[in-house]
């Protein structure tokens, strides 16, 4: 193959040099061609102001910057006093002018797009020390209203209709208006409710209920000049209103962050500030006091369930016995005494059972108290197994049991519980290692046919346990008047 000559190759190079020179012209070119876009740039937040890093700011300013990254504009904003803003744009000198309501005598001077940006009110604020209820309270007074601005012909006609005159002082910003009244230089200044609800924080001034017309706010372009951005303009704001996420409606709520302030005098403030700390402070100390309280109410419950608790130890002391925790002699006779009283109410029978361990001692000196004690504890416990709910048993001296028998039959209903008793003590006890041999005496004594009272019975229950030990232990015996005498009970 033939390769191709030198004028082929400075050919192919030179077309690639003149495509890259065209495209270059084309882009630079478009750069060139960018759309410049002057802006009036004037003080009225938050729908436009310049920020603390001097950067302009504000509702009108982020809807602009968006819409001039999406057309491709070159936006140079031009700071500006607001009626100085409005001449030049008239002028043709600036393109744009943001945040002009719209009112026919403007339409005279300037073209406004069709969908509004935003509305707002007017209201009128004044100096902490006026009372300013109706128009007819400004009469006379400084109003410091905005040179150019939509308010000064409306408040001018409002003062009129009710041939109010008032004394405008100009300002070429609201700030100023608000300073000014601040200063004493004014009585009250006409704002407008975006403005008011965004500094209101900054400037302690009354909200008067003195609102007036509504306004919808546009860019607005001198008369017949940039009706393009004036179309594109609209086109956005369409786009972006029915589009809760779009640029938008982050601007609006950006610039709404600021909660519209309740303006209240100084002292009111102060009172309510006052009233407020009194009132916390008497919910500390009654809380405090209520703690405390609490604590020492809790405190005493505790003491009074102890006391309660020891009072109920003390109570069973005395009724009852340590070792076995049967009823002692105290309360075993007056269950006795009980048991007398309801049998002759009834004219019913009962019998008391005298026990008397046989030969106990040599137990406690052969194996030791502590044995001695475990015996003890296991006898009550067959006892007390061997009687009905409603009988008793009782222990009555070391080794020494009575049982209380209540509405029995005859004396044999007595014997038979008896031997059970005796039978279930002498079976053998297992107390630690060892195996215990015990047994008992019982004797018995029946009301009424061996008593009158529960002296006569217990005297005669006795005499016949006696008698029952005197016969070699072991055994039960029914008193018998022909019985001996037995030691005094206790003895
Ligand atoms: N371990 C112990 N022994 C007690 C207790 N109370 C009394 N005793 C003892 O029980 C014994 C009772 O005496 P007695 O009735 O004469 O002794 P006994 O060997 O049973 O004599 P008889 O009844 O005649 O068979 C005494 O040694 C007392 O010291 C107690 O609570 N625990």
């Amino acid at each position: 193959m033939k390769r191709p000559g030198f004028p082929l190759l400075v050919t192919v190079f030179a077309t690639l040099l003149a495509v890259a020179l065209l495209a270059w012209l084309l882009v630079a070119g478009g750069k060139g061609e960018r759309r410049l876009v002057t802006v009036g740039l004037y003080e009225n937040a938050p729908k436009i102001y310049t920020a603390g890093n001097g950067r302009p700011a504000g509702l009108f300013v982020e809807l602009l910057d968006a819409m001039a990254r999406l057309e491709g504009w070159k936006l140079r904003y031009v700071r500006c006093a607001w009626a100085d803003c409005l001449k030049q744009v008239e002028r043709g000198e600036l393109d744009l002018m943001p945040d002009v309501a719209f009112s026919v005598e403007r339409t005279q001077h300037y073209d406004f797009h069709r969908i509004s940006v935003t509305s707002q009110w007017s209201q009128v604020y004044c100096a902490p020390r006026l009372k300013v209820l109706s128009l007819a309270d400004l009469a006379g007074k400084r109003v410091a209203i905005l040179e150019g601005g939509i308010q000064k012909p409306l408040f001018d006609n409002l003062m009129a209709s009710e041939n109010l005159r008032y004394r405008p002082i100009l300002v070429s910003t609201f700030d100023q208006g608000f300073a000014a009244v601040m200063a004493g230089e004014a009585d009250a200044v006409a704002t407008n409710s975006l403005f008011a609800a965004y500094n209101g924080r900054k400037y302690k001034l009354l909200e008067t209920p003195i609102i007036f017309r509504p306004s919808n706010l546009y860019f607005a372009t001198g008369k017949g000049r940039n009706a393009d951005l004036l179309r594109r303009i609209d086109a956005h704001l369409a786009d972006w209103r029915i589009d809760a996420d779009s640029i938008y409606f982050e601007a609006l709520h950006r610039a709404m962050a600021a909660s519209p302030e309740m303006l209240v005098p100084h002292w009111m403030m102060w009172s309510l500030l006052g009233l407020g700390g009194s009132l916390l402070l008497l919910g500390s100390l009654s809380l405090l006091l209520r703690r405390q309280v609490g604590q020492r109410t809790r405190a005493l419950e505790t003491i009074t369930r102890e006391l309660e608790s020891q009072r109920a130890d003390l109570e069973h002391l005395a009724h009852y016995d340590v070792l076995t925790d049967l009823p002692n002699r105290a309360l075993f006779f007056g269950h006795v005494e009980q048991g007398f009283a309801e049998a002759k109410r009834n004219a019913s029978r009962l019998a008391l059972i005298f026990i008397d361990l046989d030969r106990f001692k040599p137990i406690n000196d052969r194996f030791g108290h502590a044995v001695g004690d475990r015996v003890l504890q296991q006898a009550a416990r067959r006892m007390s197994e061997c009687i009905r709910a409603s009988d008793t048993v009782g222990r009555i001296g070391g080794d020494e049991f009575v049982v209380l028998l209540r509405d029995i039959s005859c004396a044999e209903d007595a014997a038979r519980v008896a031997e059970k008793i005796r039978a279930a003590l002498s079976q053998p006890m297992s107390v630690d290692e060892l195996e215990l041999s015990l047994s008992a005496s019982l004797g018995i004594a029946v009301y009424p046919e061996h008593g009158e009272d529960e002296g006569e019975i217990a005297k005669n229950a006795d005499r016949a346990m006696y008698y029952a030990k005197d016969r070699g232990g072991n055994q039960v015996k029914v008193f018998d008047p022909a019985m001996p005498p037995a030691c005094p009970l206790g003895a």
